[in-house]
């Protein structure tokens, strides 16, 4: 009843509206729609029964260990998450690892010079280029490279993403770009650069493309995917950051303070240090970028303003650089932590970090009761899913919000949700972009950072209120998971909170 009246007052609202049918619906349009909705919830009652059984199976577990599942679409920070509470409560195991993570991040920077060069290279070569990508007067939707939109996207589906992507098409930018003329000095260091592309093969094979698991996320040149070759970057990922990094075997046994071996991809990179410089910070470059929409600064796995640091042939990774390093996750990665310098009941924590795509998302069944701790990042609203660009990130973290509160399995579940980069919001508003063009419910309201958050901690307890099936313990927290500082702080409040529930459920109290 009272979900009832809640739906009620919803109704005007867009976010409700986004998941209502839209008013003009013809009877084909209805009949496509009535099925995808029965198709859906035949698939959550299919999880819910699975659940059940899973239970009913009752795989024992210890009520000693603390199990939390971090869930969340990709990129949203789940593995930041995961990495942030190792740094805090298992230091030492932290920071044993802390040189495997080398390659990874040479690769990341590797993979910011590859984009530079296919920037460089459309240009040098334009050819290349792709119908509807010209670089002298760009045409085009979104504000994020790797997010936006060309013209040829397909339309959003009309059903399920009305006031989210209807904007999106007023957000077209028309960039009158002065003609940017290549020099000679330009092709010398697309030349001198190019052999890395051969390096990051060397680096991947390393870190696991060997490995049949092993996959290309964002991969293939399909129908949906017109960016600009230069936005539509590869991204790889692997099944387990152990196997992939050699740790604990390699790097635990060498102490902290024995130099790094150099090997091939360090010396490369060290030759090279000055060109990757100059081609960062060269203007015509830089304007080439911002006419392409890439703002590769606030892209996952940015270090191009640290490469005189990171391709020193002494580089030793820093806690920083590896909480910012991106490794995509692929399947199911269970870590069990002891947590250091605590002996009391909760210090044994299991935490199953799982890929977000949307493909692998079925592999978070077996793990959903556990404390579920749902990073939803706060960023994305103007910004497309990497795996189907005709998804708009937000309504995408709506729905699984809305399918976890919704199902009754889950009910007594603790939720915790970390509204996260908070600092890319900062940075997104502040350059000018404006929430109310994508979500029309904002309306009026000041463009600014806590104001965004309030108004999306309200939208996701109205959702809960309205499709929660009962009163649970929710806890919602504003983060910036890159900081490891101010995360420590909260994730000492998460840790106190989850060990006092788990406590109170496992009738300690
Ligand atoms: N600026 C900023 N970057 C963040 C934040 N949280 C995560 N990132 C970066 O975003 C990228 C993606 O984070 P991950 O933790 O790998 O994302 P994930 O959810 O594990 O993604 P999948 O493994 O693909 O499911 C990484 O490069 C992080 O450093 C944040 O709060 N602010
Ligand atoms: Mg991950």
């Amino acid at each position: 009843m009272v979900a009832r009246t809640h739906r009620a007052q919803l109704s005007d609202d867009p976010f409700a509206l986004a998941l209502q049918p839209p008013p003009n619906e013809t009877p084909a349009a209805r009949q496509e729609r009535v099925e995808r909705e029965l198709e859906e919830k035949r698939v959550s009652d299919q999880i819910d029964e699975d659940l059940r059984r899973e239970r009913a199976e009752g795989k024992k577990r210890s009520k000693r260990e603390v199990k939390v599942l971090l869930l969340g679409q990709s990129e949203s920070g789940k593995s930041t998450v995961l990495k942030n509470f190792r740094l805090k409560f298992a230091p030492s195991q932290w920071k044993a690892e802390l040189r495997s993570w080398r390659a990874v991040i040479q690769l990341n920077l590797i993979h910011n010079v590859i984009l530079l060069l296919d920037v460089v290279q459309e240009r040098l070569e334009p050819g290349v280029e792709r119908p509807g990508t010209s670089a002298s007067t760009s045409t085009g939707t979104g504000t994020l490279a790797g997010t936006s939109a060309s013209p040829s996207t397909p339309p959003a589906r009309a059903y399920g993403r009305a006031s989210i992507d209807s904007t999106v098409s007023d957000l077209t930018f028309t960039t009158v770009a002065r003609a940017i003329v290549l020099s000679q000095k330009h092709r010398l260091l697309y030349l001198r650069l190019s052999p890395l592309r051969k390096v990051a093969d060397d680096l991947r094979r390393r870190l696991g493309a060997d490995d049949p698991e092993f996959t290309f996320a964002n991969g293939e040149d399909g129908p949906l995917d017109e960016r600009p070759r230069a936005a539509r970057q590869r991204e790889f990922g692997v099944r387990g950051w152990i196997g992939a990094l050699g740790f604990p075997a390699s790097s635990a046994s060498r102490r902290s303070d024995e130099p790094m071996p150099i090997d091939e991809p360090t010396e490369i990179l060290a030759t090279v240090r000055d060109d990757i410089i100059a081609l960062w910070e060269d203007p015509d470059v830089r304007e080439l970028l911002t006419m392409r929409n890439i703002r590769i600064e606030d892209r996952p796995g940015f270090f191009l303003s640290d490469t005189a640091r990171i391709t020193s042939r002494t580089y030793v990774p820093s806690d920083n650089d590896v909480v910012r390093a991106r490794l995509r996750t692929l399947g199911v990665q269970e870590w069990r932590i002891m947590l250091e310098n605590s002996d009391s009941f909760g210090s044994e924590w299991v935490i199953y970090d799982v890929g977000g795509a949307r493909s692998v998302r079925h592999a978070w069944l077996p793990y959903f009761d556990a404390v579920n701790a749902i990073i939803f990042p706060i960023s994305c609203f103007d910004e497309r899913l990497a795996e189907d660009a005709s998804v708009n990130r937000l309504e995408d973290t709506l729905m699984l919000w809305k399918a976890i509160v919704s199902s009754k399995v889950l009910g007594k579940t603790t939720l915790i949700v970390f509204l996260n980069k908070c600092d890319l919001l900062k940075r997104k508003l502040q350059s000018g972009i404006m929430v109310n063009k994508y979500l029309i419910s904002f309306g009026q309201r000041e463009n600014e950072v806590g104001v965004v958050v309030k108004y999306i901690k309200d939208k996701l307890k109205d959702i809960l209120r309205a499709e929660g099936s009962q009163p649970r313990t929710t806890y919602l927290y504003p983060t910036s998971v890159t900081d490891t500082k101010a995360t420590a702080v909260t994730l000492n409040i998460v840790r106190d909170g989850i060990i006092r529930e788990h406590l109170k459920n496992a009738e300690f109290l």
